[in-house]
């Protein structure tokens, strides 16, 4: 089957390049001489994983190059929007079954935005019917301070495209109380998080802040995560696990969002970003340089496992020498 071997990126190593383009939502792989003839077939069907290979000319630039490159983009993926949809659902359903297998339970942090239609293929078969939607706790790492039913918030665009299409018992969906001021509704959420860490339905990473088992990231053209955004002294928060934010440079204004040390604590973060508009931050994101208040992406790290998973859009930038 074909998407069998997609999700398997064994295959890949240093040595393979690939040259790819998207044309009418179709995927095209030219693949050069490195590799044996058997392989090439199966590799129709990889994603476009960067290898050092330049778009722009029809040669391999050099191996060395590449393993350069190789070691910069690990644990980044790079496909159609399709398929970016697909192979999220695949991981967010093996995450899910692991976790569910050994603590019982399953704590994902979505964003808003972009994120929620890539987790269309989630509400399909096979992961529909095969996920232990029960043991599913499903929380925000930032929300916009409006009502749930408002166009901006991030619970109401979650609902519509996902939660309502499955059966997570609402009791298990964390979503902040839209009563309260900024302030007040963060100060809530974090006593949310601190009994269920108490009770232990959210892991504690050594440094006592939460550790959740999956944290979908989203990330803005400005490099933004959750509501952290350049510049803000947000960005510098050790101490509280949420916080507010009432002069978002984005609008609505007023927002609650967690904070680095609780996503940096997560077991596995997914960056999900797609669309040219955010290549710039995230080949300076991935080349690891920037490391400021700038580009808050670049300050996402893990306890455990960062995957990114890009559109060619967001790519872009990194198939040019
Ligand atoms: O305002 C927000 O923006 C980011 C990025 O959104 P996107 O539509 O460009 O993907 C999102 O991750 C965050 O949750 C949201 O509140």
């Amino acid at each position: 089957m074909a998407f069998s071997v997609a999700f398997s990126t064994s295959l890949y190593t240093s040595q393979t390049c690939l040259l790819s383009s998207e044309k009418s939502n179709n995927l095209f792989l030219k693949t050069c001489s490195l590799f044996p003839s058997q392989t090439r077939k199966k590799l129709l069907f990889q994603p476009l994983r960067y290898n050092g290979f330049s778009t722009e000319r029809s040669s391999c630039v050099g191996i060395v190059k590449a393993i350069q490159f190789e070691n910069w983009f690990k644990n980044v993926e790079v496909f159609t929007k399709e398929h970016v949809a697909v192979l999220l659902a695949h991981d967010i359903a093996q995450h899910s079954n692991r976790f569910i297998r050994e603590r019982g339970a399953f704590t994902v942090v979505l964003s808003g935005g972009s994120l929620i239609k890539y987790l269309r293929k989630l509400v399909e078969l096979p992961h529909a019917e095969s996920i232990d939607w029960s043991k599913w706790h499903v929380f925000w790492v930032d929300e916009r301070v409006v009502p749930k039913d408002h166009l901006e918030s991030n619970y109401k665009l979650a609902y519509d495209g996902f939660l309502s299409k499955v059966p997570i018992p609402p009791v298990n969906i964390y979503s902040i109380d839209d009563a309260l001021e900024a302030d007040g509704a963060a100060d809530v959420y974090e006593t949310t998080l601190r009994r269920l860490v108490k009770n232990g339905v959210i892991a504690t990473s050594p440094n006592g802040f939460p550790k959740f088992d999956l944290m979908l990231l989203g990330m803005g053209q400005d490099g933004h995560v959750a509501s952290l955004f350049p510049r803000h002294s947000l960005l510098k928060e050790d101490q509280k696990w949420v916080s507010f934010i009432k002069d978002s440079p984005k609008p609505p204004s007023d927002r609650i969002t967690l904070t680095f040390p609780v996503i940096n604590s997560s077991s596995n973060i997914a960056m999900v970003v797609t669309g040219a508009g955010k290549n710039n931050a995230v080949f300076s994101a991935l080349r690891g340089d920037e490391k400021s208040d700038k580009l808050p992406v670049g300050l996402v790290s893990s306890e455990g496992e960062i995957k990114w998973y890009l559109d060619i859009g967001a790519a872009s930038k990194l198939f040019k020498d």
